[in-house]
C-alpha cells in the first residue's frame, strides 16, 4: 500500500494560475499531497473577468475521470466549475459509491461577476450533488440561493448551515464569511456542533479564487486523513496567509499567495518587491 496521498479536483481552468483547477493543484502540492484533475470548462479567463468558456463534451470528461479512477484512486475529491445538468449528473454517478470524502464548492459566479454556471443548473446541484457531499463550502450568495432567504448576520450564517446539513443532506457545510462586513467569520456545522474559524477582514482586493483555494485545502487535509474540523480550521490560516501575503500580479482582483503560510513570522519583504 503505498503513503502517498492523492486527491482529484474536477472544475474548470483559469489560465492566469489564480482560481480553477490550477488554484487546487498549487494547493495540493503546497500540502504534499498528490495532485490530479479532471477538466470541466476550459475558460480564458484573468484577475479581470471572464472572456469566454469552452465546456468539454461529456464523454470526453467521462474518459478523462475514467483515466485516473482507473490508475490513481484518490484519497479525496473537490468539485469546484461545473456548468451543466449533464456534467452535474455524470459526476454524482461517478462518485456516489465512492466511499472517499467529496468536498463541494458550488460555484456560481466569478468574483468578476461573471457566471460560471447554468442558473438553471443550481437546483441540480443542490438536488444530486448536495446530499454526497462530506463538506460543501458556498459563499454568502451562493448560500442564500441555496437556502433562499438573505444572510446578513452570523446567526442567519447558523441557520442557512441547519437547512444545507437537514434539509438538503450534505454532511457538514462551511458557510464562508468572505462576503459578510466585518470580521472574515467562517461558519462549520456538522449536524452536531457550529465550529467558528474567523480572521481580520484583510483590506486587498488579491481575492481571485479564495474559495477554490481554501475548498482544496479541506479536500488535501482530508485526503491526509485529518477531521473535518481540523481541515477546515488549517485551510481557514491557510487561505488567511494566502490573502496576507497574496501576490502583486493581475490588473484586477489579483491572486492569492499559495506558499503564504510558509511566510508567517517573516517579513513580506521580498514578496512585494
Ligand atoms: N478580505 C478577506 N480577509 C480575510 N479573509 C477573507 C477575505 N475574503 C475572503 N476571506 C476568506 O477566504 C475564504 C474564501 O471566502 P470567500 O467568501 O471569499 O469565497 P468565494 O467568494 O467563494 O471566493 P471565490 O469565488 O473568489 O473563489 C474564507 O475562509 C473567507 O473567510
Ligand atoms: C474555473 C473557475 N472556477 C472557480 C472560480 C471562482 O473563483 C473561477 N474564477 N474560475
Amino acid at each position: 500500500m503505498s503513503h502517498v496521498k492523492s486527491a482529484l479536483t474536477i472544475a474548470g481552468t483559469d489560465p492566469s494560475g489564480g482560481a480553477g483547477i490550477q488554484a487546487d493543484l498549487k494547493t495540493f502540492q503546497e500540502r504534499e499531497v498528490y495532485g490530479m484533475s479532471v477538466i470541466t470548462s476550459v475558460v480564458a479567463q484573468n484577475t479581470i473577468g471572464v472572456q469566454r468558456v469552452i465546456h468539454l463534451p461529456i464523454d470526453f470528461i467521462e474518459e478523462q475521470f475514467d483515466a485516473v479512477w482507473n490508475d490513481i484512486k484518490p484519497n479525496a475529491i473537490k468539485t469546484g466549475m461545473i456548468a451543466t445538468n449533464e456534467m452535474m449528473k455524470l459526476i454524482a454517478h461517478k462518485i456516489k459509491d465512492s466511499q472517499i470524502p467529496y468536498v463541494i464548492d458550488p460555484v456560481m459566479i466569478a468574483k468578476s461577476g461573471d457566471p460560471l454556471m447554468e442558473e438553471a443548473s443550481r437546483a441540480v446541484i443542490r438536488d444530486t450533488l448536495l446530499p454526497l457531499a462530506t463538506v460543501v463550502t458556498p459563499n454568502v450568495p451562493e448560500a442564500e440561493w441555496l437556502v433562499n432567504f438573505s444572510i446578513k448576520t452570523i446567526e442567519d450564517q447558523k441557520e442557512a448551515a441547519r437547512v444545507i446539513v437537514h434539509q438538503l443532506g450534505a454532511q457538514s457545510v462551511v458557510v464562508k464569511g468572505g462576503h459578510m462586513e466585518g470580521e472574515a467569520k467562517d461558519v462549520l456545522y456538522d449536524g452536531e456542533a457550529f465550529h467558528y474559524f474567523s480572521s481580520e477582514r484583510i483590506d486587498t482586493h488579491h481575492t481571485h479564487g479564495t474559495g477554490c483555494t481554501f475548498s482544496a485545502c479541506i479536500t488535501a487535509e482530508l485526503a491526509k486523513g485529518r477531521t473535518i474540523k481540523e481541515s477546515v480550521e488549517l485551510s481557514k490560516r491557510f487561505i488567511t496567509d494566502a490573502i496576507k501575503y497574496s501576490l502583486e500580479l493581475g490588473k484586477g482582483n489579483g491572486p492569492t499567495n499559495h506558499w503564504g503560510y510558509r511566510l508567517q513570522g517573516l517579513p513580506t519583504k521580498g514578496v512585494r518587491q
